[in-house]
């Protein structure tokens, strides 16, 4: 098989942890017999300081174009002076916005080697840690309206959280769907209880959970999911929620799994082009230092494998590549397990490819 992937480096640790991606890519590739060409471009930061634009024209085209986009991370502290509408992140939600991708899975899985790094307590992490947050990604309070305005001699800001029957309909059956091939059990998230997004959120999740009579649904407010994600996070199979809630959410079920820079991601829309990224962002505090952990962007390389070009089995390779790293010792200075071996980013990298042979 051939396939063309839009390749995003980005700022910060990107670089570092989409090289990693990449040198596992083409291992896998090569094993089963599959060409994997990678086309960079620039997006973020990186794309201000070489043209003045978070997103050149260019580079949407190729996303638009290629067969799947792999992206590490954009912004930092360089670019927060640079005006609101050009910054790194916006690049991302323009990538996002415009490819459709309106369904974002975010795994939130504890590899069985890494429950002492986990922060929970033990017999809580004995009860198990693998649930997945679908995230709705191209609606809510990021796309509505944003304003700052000068008024009585103080600012004052707005930002529209909006959402329309059809944006939540959709999402509501990825959620379904996923639960189905899982363990069959929805939690839809919101804040019913104040917020009008959230009452229609509520009434039309109910309404599609009727479709799915052998998936067990219920809802739950943000607030108390917030709270019982480390209670007992063995409770959750699929948590469906909108943009912000799930943006939040899913950097709180990443740490109980040891790491945030373990957890991978997959964003698709209507076609089988999708993007790739693991959920943390650029890592300013760690960059150039080769010491972050890749295993998130490798992970999204996975699933790049098996939601966009259908390859289940070389996608379960990367995972069992994964997880017989993990299984030796092999951590990253991020996971703080007692005893592990200390490994550098690219050295965590160069041992899943030689786990792949
Ligand atoms: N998808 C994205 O591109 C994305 C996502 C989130 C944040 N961001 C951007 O990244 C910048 C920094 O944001 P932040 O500091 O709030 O969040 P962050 O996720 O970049 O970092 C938070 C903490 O987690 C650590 N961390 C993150 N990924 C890691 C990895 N792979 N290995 C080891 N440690 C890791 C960092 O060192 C830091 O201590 C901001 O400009 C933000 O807007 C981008
Ligand atoms: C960088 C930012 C726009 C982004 C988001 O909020 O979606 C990030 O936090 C993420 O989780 O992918
Ligand atoms: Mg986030």
């Amino acid at each position: 098989m051939k396939k063309n992937i839009t390749v995003i480096k980005g700022d910060g640790i990107g670089p570092e942890i989409v090289t990693e991606a990449m040198k596992v890519l083409d291992k896998v590739g090569a094993k089963y017999g599959h060409e994997f060409s990678f086309h960079e471009i620039l997006a973020g930061g990186c794309a201000i300081d070489a043209c003045g634009k978070c997103l050149p024209e260019q580079s949407l085209d190729a996303c638009l174009t290629g067969d799947s986009v792999l992206l590490g991370a954009v912004g930092g502290p360089k670019w927060d002076g640079v005006d609101k509408n050009n910054r790194p992140e916006r690049a991302l939600l323009g990538i996002r916005s415009a490819m459709g991708l309106y369904a974002n899975l975010r795994p939130a899985k504890l590899f069985s080697q890494l429950r002492a790094a986990s922060p929970l307590n033990p017999e809580i992490v004995a009860r198990g840690i693998d649930f997945v947050v679908v995230r709705e990604l191209i609606g809510g309070v990021y796309f509505g309206a944003h304003d700052t305005v000068e008024e009585n001699g103080e600012k004052r800001a707005t930002d529209i959280m909006v959402y329309s029957e059809h944006e939540i309909e959709r999402i509501a059956r990825t959620a379904f769907e996923t639960a189905r091939k899982r363990r069959g059990k929805v939690t839809s998230v919101d804040k019913a209880n104040v917020l009008d997004t959230s009452r229609l959120w509520r009434e039309v999740v109910t309404r599609v959970s009727r479709e799915y009579p052998d998936v067990a649904y219920s809802d739950m407010l943000v607030d108390n999911t917030a709270m019982q994600i480390v209670k007992d996070p063995s409770q959750f199979d699929v948590i469906v929620t909108e943009n912000m809630f799930g943006d939040i959410l899913s950097d709180e079920a990443s740490m109980i799994t040891g790491s945030i820079g373990m957890i991978p991601s997959s964003s698709l829309g209507e076609t089988k082009n999708g993007m790739y990224e693991p959920i943390h962002g650029s890592a300013p505090d760690i960059a150039g230092q080769n010491l972050a952990n890749p295993i998130g962007t490798i992970l999204s390389g996975a699933m790049m494998l098996k939601y966009s070009f259908d390859l289940d089995e070389e996608s379960a390779e990367i995972e069992r590549a994964v997880s017989a790293v993990l299984d030796a010792g092999y951590r990253t200075a991020d996971i703080m397990d007692e005893g592990g071996r200390r490994v550098s980013c690219s050295e965590m990298g160069d041992l899943i490819c030689s786990e792949i042979g």
